[in-house]
């Protein structure tokens, strides 16, 4: 069969018919760098191409897949044998091959984080290194580190860069845990996750015969997401290249969010000087989106000063205005989004799958899941699990479920040793047998302190009796979040993942306090009539049978994290949590690099959508069992506002006064003019310069002024269903189009 390449545009042809030689695409989302990357494959096993000499590198299992298929449908059952998939799945298999070149078995282990903490743990006891100063996760994540920049433990050791560093830090002894924790690795025949690149990239520099091998085997090599690399993983692409050096990279500046794992956007400016003879392609045109979407997106990136230039356009149509929900709470913000999709596949005929509901962090999915299992519409998690099936949701629950029922011998056997406190398997099954033996509840055993155990033991078990009986006792005079929040606090639980500030970590630690957040609405909410935790668990537990049957269909709405969501397209998104500090997460104010990296994230989201785009903010939400209230994020006012429209309010406008953090750049403007907020809801504390006022008084002449854009004139103001928008024309940064229920303009009078 004859490819046909006519379906692809003239940069994009060249892209895949440039196949010998470093090749570059750096171009816009949706322009069709995958594409080109699909197509190219193609056309070399059409131009006869061994399928085993092409090596194709994707960010996630599930992209690879997908590229198979599609591979597959263009050219048949050959589409089998490339080497495609992620760095590390690749690179395991040939390190599966070679293990005996580094003295490892070729069937070694590969140790998850768990298992690697769980063994840090007994190295620093081993070592007699305070845990509390070890942490084991702070260890795992410093190891990481330098494993990620290719620094072995002995260079790690001998470098006096890190020994002064975790002089600093207190952690003196953190170059010999580095060299145990390798060695007991070694010795189990294990690697973790970051061996696998390390050890790959040992292999080839230490035996130049199998580099020499796996040079001439891959023929072609190609990066999809080449902007979210980190230097170890670029490293092996570059030394796998150098034979042939046809090494195809594809990738968008513009979308780089992983930052935080070390990727490096240094890659593709190092790119052009490590291949001279380089053939750079841009694509910019958009497929995907319709403009609105193409050029709110591109409205928002602009604010960004690290960029590669590029111009993103579409011949799409121009499609619906982007909507902007804004809602009174969170669980309102869900309810309308849920009710939006409802409405859209009514109205529009569609289906589940053509819809999906991105969120910063993974907490954001208990309140999306909950509404959608009002309507009864069916959902999936990509890339994690559903809220109530997360592991730190299951072991609070056990702890309640145990708060409220000691028979409950299932959750008792998961808390006993929740955190480690010292009582093992062993301990556990000798009491279990002194329970049957007696013919009473463990509980009855472990209650009665009758343990005949020795003395440290005794203790742990003693401890762990106090706690469950001083919970027993809260349940008295408690409320149901109160017992909640005590039994998080007092069982370790919440201490544990707090200081686990690994992303991972700090995920489990927001999913608690989101659980516990549940537990306060559903006090909070007048229409529940009994309100203990018994009952609590009872819905949980019903959610988990609507689960069940809803997993059986495959026509589901699709829910996930924006870092997920990379490289993937829905009809129509929906972006939850538009808020200060939610989004831009607070964790990401500190610098000017990650603030850019949080609005590449949200290019990211806005970039997914083909027709509709939705964003949704709350004006107050749970956070720590308490209603705060919340700012829009800076990223909306970011956005050109002639793309948007404000479709769904909740009922009340009026919101209270809350702190800005705009406040400090008003009072520099300082002068004796009176400023009014436009939108009546300024957050500057009660001062007798500022007047509650609203946007009506916004008229065409007035002089303005923006935190961002500073000062300009209203050139025009229009009304569009429930939101007026301002034309204006701005001194320093030209016309801008502004969304008066958000904008934080003041009238200088
Ligand atoms: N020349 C073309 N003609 C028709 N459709 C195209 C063309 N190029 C790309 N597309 C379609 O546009 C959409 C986006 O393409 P693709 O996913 O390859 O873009 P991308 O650049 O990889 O996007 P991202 O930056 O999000 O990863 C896909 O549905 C693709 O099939
Ligand atoms: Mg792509």
């Amino acid at each position: 069969m004859r490819l046909k390449l006519d379906s692809l545009n003239e940069p994009q042809r060249e892209a895949v018919l440039h196949t010998e030689g470093p090749l570059m695409v750096i171009a816009g989302a949706g322009s069709g760098k995958t594409r080109v990357l699909i197509y190219r494959i193609a056309h070399l096993i059409e131009q006869s191409t061994d399928p085993f000499r092409i090596m194709a590198l994707t960010f996630t299992n599930k992209a690879a897949n997908e590229m198979r298929q599609r591979i597959e449908k263009m050219i048949g059952n050959e589409a089998r044998n490339i080497w495609m998939g992620t760095f590390h799945s690749i690179f395991s298999r040939i390190l599966r091959f070679e293990a005996e070149r580094l003295n490892y078995p070729s069937n070694f282990t590969i140790y998850d984080t768990d298992d690697s903490k769980s063994l840090l743990r007994s190295i620093i006891r081993e070592a007699a290194l305070d845990d509390k100063v070890y942490k084991p996760n702070v260890v795992l994540g410093r190891i990481s580190m330098a494993k990620n920049r290719l620094i072995s433990w002995q260079t790690y050791i001998n470098d006096p860069f890190y020994r002064a560093d975790d002089e600093v830090a207190g952690r003196p002894e953190m170059g010999r845990l580095y060299k145990l924790y390798q060695q007991r690795c070694f010795k189990s025949g294990a690697m973790d996750f970051d061996d696998l690149l390390f050890n790959t990239n040992v292999l080839f520099r230490d035996h130049p015969d199998v580099l020499h091998k796996y040079q001439h085997r891959f023929r072609y090599l190609l990066v999809d997401e080449f902007q979210d690399t980190n230097v170890s993983q670029y490293l092996i692409t570059k030394k796998l290249a150098a034979v042939h050096r046809n090494l195809c990279v594809v990738g968008d500046d513009a979308q780089s969010i992983y930052a935080f794992r070390g990727a490096d956007i240094q890659n593709i400016l190092n790119f052009e000087k490590d291949y001279p003879e380089l053939k750079t392609v841009r694509l910019e045109q958009n497929y995907r989106s319709t403009r609105n979407i193409v050029e709110v997106a591109n409205s928002l990136i602009k604010h960004n000063d690290r960029q590669l230039r590029k111009e993103v356009w579409t011949d799409n149509e121009q499609g619906d205005q982007i909507e902007l929900i804004k809602a009174s709470s969170d669980a309102e913000e869900a309810r309308l989004v849920a009710t939006s999709i409802f409405e859209d596949k009514m109205n529009g005929a569609l289906r589940n799958q053509d819809f999906a509901i991105l969120y910063r962090t993974n907490a954001q999915s208990r309140n999306v899941e909950e509404a959608l299992r009002k309507m009864n519409i069916k959902y999936r998690i990509v890339g994690g699990l559903s809220f109530y099936q997360r592991k730190e949701i299951k072991d609070l629950l056990a702890y309640l479920r145990f708060v409220v029922n000691h028979n409950d011998e299932e959750a008792l056997k998961r808390i006993i040793n929740l955190p480690k406190r010292g009582i093992g398997d062993t301990t556990i099954a000798k009491l279990i047998v002194m329970a049957n033996e007696n013919d009473v509840s463990l509980w009855d055993i472990i209650g009665n302190i009758y343990t005949a155990m020795s003395g440290r033991t005794a203790n742990s078990i003693d401890a762990f009796a106090n706690l469950i009986k001083s919970f027993d006792l809260a349940m008295q005079t408690k409320n149901a979040f109160e017992v909640a929040s005590q039994v998080a606090r007092e069982s370790g639980l919440l201490k544990e993942l707090y200081e686990d500030k690994t992303p991972e970590g700090i995920s489990r630690y927001e999913n608690v306090q989101e659980l516990l957040n549940a537990i306060k609405e559903f006090v909070d909410n007048p229409e529940n009539e009994d309100k203990t935790l018994g009952t609590f668990l009872q819905t949980v537990s019903l959610l988990t049978s609507w689960e069940d049957d809803q997993n059986k269909d495959p026509d589901r709405v699709t829910l996930m994290t924006i870092h997920s969501a990379k490289g993937l397209e829905f009809r129509n998104v929906y972006v939850v949590g538009m808020e200060e500090d939610l989004f831009p997460s607070q964790m990401m104010l500190n610098s000017r690099e990650d603030l850019e990296e949080e609005r590449r994230l949200f290019y990211v989201a806005i970039t997914r959508a083909e027709k509709k785009l939705t964003l949704s903010y709350a004006l107050s939400r749970y956070r720590f069992g308490n209603i705060r209230s919340c700012e829009p994020s800076r990223f909306l006012q970011e956005l050109d506002g002639q793309y948007l429209k404000v479709t769904r309010r909740f009922r009340t406008e009026e919101a209270a006064p809350r702190p800005t953090r705009f406040a400090a750049q008003f009072k520099r403007a300082g002068a004796p003019v009176k400023r009014i907020p436009v939108n009546g809801k300024s957050a500057h504390q009660p001062s007798a310069n500022f007047r509650p006022s609203d946007p009506m008084r916004l008229k065409a002449g007035m002089t303005v002024e923006h935190p961002k854009f500073g000062f300009g004139t209203v050139s025009a103001v229009e009304v569009q269903g429930n939101d007026r928008k301002a034309r204006i024309n701005f001194q320093q940064h030209g016309e801008k189009t502004l969304l008066l229920s958000f904008a934080k303009l003041m009238i200088h009078e």
